[in-house]
């Protein structure tokens, strides 16, 4: 008889017969036996418990674990959000903004509460760049009323408290992990926040009543290997050249299910190299304002053969008046109690310049604002993510939200240096 013939050939039908019972008794007779036979049969159980990755309950990622660090709620807490989402202009809106403490979430921000619209802000601080400037946006923010939630749009519990807490009529999302060359360092972090975390604030959004309009930040980047140019919303979009950019990508798709599933207003807008004040110290402008003042060298990416390399750069102030326009034509979402009652909006937009500057030009613009020489070492575009050029036809955008970017890259950058200038300047070291 081989060791097979015990299994049973029907699963869930195989009895065990009485002999290793009656035999275990004959062995049981003795209670050293017993008593050891205990002890292994105990210590597999803990051994299974404590050493199995699957036997835990609570999730294995490390980053849904942390999220239990923020501290939020209770009465004050509530306080101050109903407060800072009040509307205190007639035919206001009522915005949860996240990643308010990023460069163009304190903007955006900035913007609605100027003009009376409630805002609530949502950031998770985390360290991808330097917090202190993260803290000295969120210290802008309260001094205008905006308080700013600290939490991670991957914690549903609190998305859906602060639904619980107030009605919001529209969500800016804007919370991601951004930059095209990180996402080869650190891959996880982009799933994390920008599929992840974008499909937990999408599921909080088509149960709330009523649900919010969402309008949220997606990518020039989506264009990829395309190589037609200017860019427009009907090109291609399937040759994503960097996970950062095939997130990107993942959530314009996300988008088309929840508006198709739940009848939830979308509108995702493709930003093209947003630079500017109070921007993020991992863009080329701004440590390479950083570095040459330093003295340091700057790598400066060129194509094969010579090839240049160009960005439609576009200004901050530029950007906001598209998201708030976004914003303003945005049509209410027609589901209720996460049920689809009909057909609702489905957006994309570029917004862009629709004027690309060649690197090195951006450097020289910068060499004269800051009255020094950049020591330039011209390097070969690296085969990380990046993309040789990019520029948006926005034709799309100036129809339907009415956007017409003014500000050239000389006037947006001499903006820059002087905001740079002023805030370095004030005991505030540039993180290196
Ligand atoms: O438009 C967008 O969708 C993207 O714009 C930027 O990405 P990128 O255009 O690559 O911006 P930078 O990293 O500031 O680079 C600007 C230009 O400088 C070049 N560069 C960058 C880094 C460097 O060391 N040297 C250099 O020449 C890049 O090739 C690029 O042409 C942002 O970092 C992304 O988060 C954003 O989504």
């Amino acid at each position: 008889m081989s060791h097979l013939d015990n299994i049973p050939s029907t699963p869930g039908k195989f009895k065990m017969d009485k002999s290793p019972y009656i035999h275990r008794l004959r062995w049981h007779s003795s209670l050293t036996k017993l008593t050891f036979w205990s002890l292994v049969i105990l210590g597999s159980i803990l051994i299974f418990f404590f050493r199995s990755p699957s036997s835990s309950p609570l999730p294995s990622d490390h980053s849904r674990r942390s999220l239990s660090t923020y501290d939020w709620g209770g009465p004050a807490w509530e306080k101050r959000v109903r407060s800072s989402a009040r509307v205190r202009s007639r035919n206001g809106i009522s915005v949860l903004v996240t990643g308010a403490a990023g460069f163009v979430g304190t903007h955006v921000s900035v913007a609605l509460k100027r003009r009376g619209d409630g805002v609530l802000g949502l950031d998770n601080f985390n360290n991808y760049y330097d917090q202190s400037l993260k803290r000295a946006r969120q210290a802008l923010l309260e001094r205008t009323g905006v308080f700013v939630v600290e939490g991670d749009i991957n914690d549903s519990a609190l998305l859906k408290k602060l639904f619980e807490v107030v009605p919001f009529t529209h969500v800016m999302h804007l919370a991601a992990q951004a930059g095209v060359r990180y996402a080869m360092e650190n891959p996880s972090s982009y799933v994390h926040s920008n599929i992840a975390g974008l499909v937990s604030l999408l599921e909080v959004c088509k149960s709330a009543n009523p649900q919010p309009s969402i309008v949220w930040a997606s990518s020039s980047s989506v264009y990829g290997l395309n190589t037609k140019v200017p860019f427009s919303e009907k090109d291609r979009t399937d040759q994503p050249a960097s996970l950062y950019a095939a997130t990107k990508k993942a959530g314009e798709e996300i988008a088309h299910t929840y508006n198709h599933i739940y009848g939830l207003s979308l509108t995702g807008l493709r930003f093209f190299t947003v630079y500017g004040p109070w921007g993020r110290p991992d863009m080329a402008y701004f440590f390479f304002t950083r570095d040459i003042l330093k003295g340091k060298s700057i790598p400066i990416f060129e194509g094969a053969d010579h090839g240049t390399v160009a960005r439609d750069f576009t200004y901050i102030d530029d950007i906001v008046k598209g998201c708030l326009a976004a914003l303003d034509t945005a049509e209410k979402s027609t589901g209720s109690g996460g049920k689809k009652k009909g057909p609702a909006q489905l957006r994309v937009f570029n917004l862009g310049n629709t004027s690309p500057v060649p690197v090195s030009d951006l450097v020289s613009i910068l060499e004269k604002l800051l009255k020094m020489k950049a020591k330039r070492n011209i390097m070969k575009l690296p085969r990380n993510g990046d993309v040789q050029f990019t520029h948006a036809n926005i034709s799309l955008a100036q129809r339907e939200l009415g956007y017409k970017p003014t500000t050239d890259l000389q006037t947006g950058l001499k903006k820059f240096v002087r905001w740079y200038m002023n805030y370095y300047s004030q005991g505030k070291k540039a993180a290196g």
